[in-house]
């Protein structure tokens, strides 16, 4: 049996309303014929009896049925756009965290937040109900057929046209405005990151190449969704004219049979409009056909996430740990090319010492900081902390007993204060906490809005070295055992430098498990173990003053051959 994902949870719920939207659509398009059937009895009894009563009598009936109309028609729409905010409520958050999941893992994800924005567009929008309409095309058929055969004919024929044309609009357009559509989407993204980094690219020169790079990209991108789009706009035009002259035809034909007797005039008016009732589904839901398709592209590839993003509640979650640490023939390869960039690594850290990891740039270092922290998965082999496995560790639990300061810097958009909590619900005497034993407390003070003070990629007033303090406070939110960083000292001043030295002794006196990529000499000695890494192997690993000392050791010369040593 297949898995039960939160995507088909909210699809069967979806599903469950959709029968009542189906029993409300009944009623709405039932209303919709009293236009047609007032417009009968107008032709047929009142202008034939001059009855004002009677007159009188069916204006207000079919007032009220149109209100009632009018009621019906709110509440579907209503019901609507309740079940689209159900929708992103249930799925956006879930849709997330599993892309993010799947991003760290395969190096992208198979679909993310847009695909339940689309999802929600259809399934909250008019193109659904032009689907749901649908339906009731054969109803009024049915009634047109039974007023005549011939009129009822035409109305068959010419829906029959109608719908061939949509089905043809479809098997034309689907692929090529897939196609187009993801390329548009990577496009954006590159658009995205354009605009991050347009300082450099304003340093650079770069921003007239950047942007016309882009810009060709989005011009041949534009041209063939031009060609897609001009292909179903003309089929919109066909199908909308196309209507026209089908109801012009039914009119003439409606007059012909008046003549021969064989209909009344108000049969000819009504047969008229409930034709115009009949295909109006028809032809919305040519122009929902797109809306369609974008909902089961998304959906396709939302149910792709789910299956390879299966939810993991079988996730161990542990004590808080001491802080020992097991690598064991650890492995990572790339996760689009495959490529290895880490070798077999294995050695073990006693809890609450403290690891230098050092090596040529390239060698592997911050790569093995992610794996330590459980944000890349190993590829083979494990990583454990005090026994267990971080792959098997739910993320978020995991993530209270890790400190992580990455190499390259990122707040997020909230207050000081929120981003060292984390982004959850800052503790004040948790964040004070950290940020005095990042030795972050003072700077933070000095801004003019303290812990208050907003940042984030949409309000980036921190020096790179003040981001750096208030990441490292970041990091040490909670009280963690095992704390890795990265390179921590790179964009400190002689202040920073001090704090930070403060900061490693002060964890290591606690007993925590320290692990940072540093050259540094002053951070250096507070090494216990350093591990030496070199194109993705650990080409040494031991006591810091073995391993240092081995590598001071001037290389042996070697003995020169004697010929060459009498030239
Ligand atoms: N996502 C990735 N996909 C493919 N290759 C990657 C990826 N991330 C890193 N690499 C490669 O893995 C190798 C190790 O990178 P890593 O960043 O761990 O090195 P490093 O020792 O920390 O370098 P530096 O001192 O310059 O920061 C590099 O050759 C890099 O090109």
């Amino acid at each position: 049996m297949s898995e039960t994902t939160p995507l088909k949870v909210v699809m069967r719920a979806v599903r469950r309303q959709l029968w009542w939207l189906l029993g409300l659509s009944l009623l709405c398009n039932l209303l919709l014929l009293t236009s047609s059937v007032y417009m009968l009895q107008i032709f047929d009894r009142v202008l034939s009896s001059g009855s004002y009563g009677t007159l009188l009598w069916l204006s207000g009936i079919a007032a009220a049925a149109l209100l009632t109309f009018g009621l019906i028609e709110l509440s579907r729409r209503q019901m609507l756009s309740g079940i689209g905010g159900w929708i992103e409520r249930e799925l956006s958050g879930e849709v997330m965290r599993r892309a993010m999941r799947q991003r760290l893992r395969d190096g992208r994800a198979a679909a993310d937040t847009s695909d339940v924005t689309d999802l929600r567009s259809f399934l909250s929008g008019d193109a659904l109900l032009a689907f749901l309409d649908a339906p009731w095309t054969p109803v009024f058929l049915a009634v047109i057929w039974a007023m005549h055969p011939l009129l009822g004919a035409i109305a068959v024929a010419g829906a029959l046209i109608l719908f061939a044309l949509a089905v043809l609009n479809d098997l034309l357009t689907r692929q090529r405005l897939a196609r187009v559509n993801g390329a548009m989407r990577r496009n954006r993204t590159d658009a995205a990151v354009y605009m991050e980094h347009a300082e450099t690219l304003a340093a650079l020169g770069m921003m007239g190449g950047t942007v016309a790079r882009w810009s060709d990209a989005q011009r041949g991108l534009d041209a063939r969704s031009d060609g897609a789009r001009a292909l179903s706009t003309t089929f919109l035009a066909a199908s909308r004219s196309l209507r026209m002259i089908i109801q012009i035809l039914m009119l003439g034909t409606g007059a012909y049979l008046v003549l021969q007797a064989e209909l009344t005039a108000g049969g000819m008016i009504a047969g008229s409009i409930i034709l115009s009732r009949a295909l109006a589904p028809v032809e919305r839901a040519i122009g929902a056909w797109r809306s369609y398709g974008s909902y089961r592209e998304a959906t396709a590839r939302l149910s792709e996430l789910f299956r390879q993003c299966p939810d993991r509640k079988d996730r161990l979650e542990l004590d808080r740990p001491k802080g020992r640490i097991d690598v064991n023939g650890l492995r990572y390869h790339a996760p689009e090319t495959g490529e290895p960039i880490l070798k077999g690594l294995s050695f073990h850290l006693a809890a609450g010492s403290t690891l230098a990891i050092i090596g040529p740039s390239g060698s592997g270092k911050s790569s093995l900081c992610k794996c330590l922290v459980g944000a890349w998965p190993a590829s083979f082999g494990a990583v454990r902390i005090d026994g267990a496995d971080v792959a098997e560790w739910d993320s978020d639990d995991l993530g209270r007993h890790i400190g992580y300061l990455p190499q390259t810097v990122r707040l997020f958009s909230g207050s000081i204060a929120e981003n060292i909590a984390r982004l959850g619900p800052p503790e004040t005497h948790l964040v004070l906490e950290a940020s005095r034993r990042a030795g972050a407390h003072d700077l933070i003070l000095s801004l003019p809005e303290g812990y208050e003070t907003e940042t984030g990629p949409y309000s980036d007033t921190l020096s790179g070295g003040q981001k750096q303090r208030i990441a490292m406070a970041r990091a040490l939110y909670g009280d963690p055992s095992v704390i890795a960083l990265d390179e921590p000292d790179s964009n400190l001043d002689g202040n920073g430098e001090l704090a930070l030295a403060a900061m490693i002794r002060d964890l290591k006196e606690r007993g925590k498990t320290v692990i940072f990529v540093s050259h540094a000499p002053a951070l250096l000695r507070f090494a216990d173990m350093v591990a030496v890494l070199k194109e993705g192997g650990l080409a040494r690993f031991g006591p810091r003053d073995e391993i240092l000392s081995s590598m001071m050791k001037p290389a042996p010369v070697k003995p020169r051959r004697v010929a060459e040593a009498r030239v």
